[in-house]
């Protein structure tokens, strides 16, 4: 059977990245976030998380993902919007269903590790 990542390939992986910061910096509620960031960088990672998570034989090297987010004081709210925006640009891309369906799953795994309400922020 085809592993996600065959289903997919690197190339669109790249342009799905670059689509969806693309958006995220467009949506004035997510920009701030982004003020400053080495955006090569993020993105190299992104691609190399997203190959990863598709099965594909990329090693993801960026940070773990709550050392990365710890400190942005992310909201439920924004972490929907950032992640609609990424299974956006999937299905903009001609992403298989099944594909998108697996990120989707992805998304609720690591949404813990990234949202801190300001409540939970002290602890
Ligand atoms: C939806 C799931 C998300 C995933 C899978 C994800 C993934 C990543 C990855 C792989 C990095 C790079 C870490 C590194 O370079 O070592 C990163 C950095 C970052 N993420 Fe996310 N992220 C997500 C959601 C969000 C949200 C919701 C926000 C803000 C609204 C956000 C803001 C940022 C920022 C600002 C950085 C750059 C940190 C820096 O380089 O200083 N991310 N994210």
């Amino acid at each position: 059977m085809a592993s996600y990542y065959e289903k997919t390939s690197a190339a669109t992986i790249r342009e799905v990245v670059d689509r969806f910061y693309a958006a995220v910096l467009d949506d004035p509620d997510l920009k701030p976030y982004f003020d400053g960031v080495d955006l090569a960088r993020l993105k190299r990672h992104m691609v190399t998380l997203l190959c990863s998570v598709l099965g594909g034989p990329e090693v993801y090297e960026g940070l773990d993902l709550a050392d990365a987010h710890q400190d942005m004081g992310i909201t439920g709210e924004h972490y929907e919007k950032v992640g609609g925006l990424l299974v956006t640009a999937l299905r903009e891309h001609g992403a298989d269903e099944e594909v998108v369906q697996h990120v989707i799953t992805v998304l609720g795994q690591v949404r813990g590790a990234i949202v801190r309400q300001p409540s939970e922020a002290a602890g």
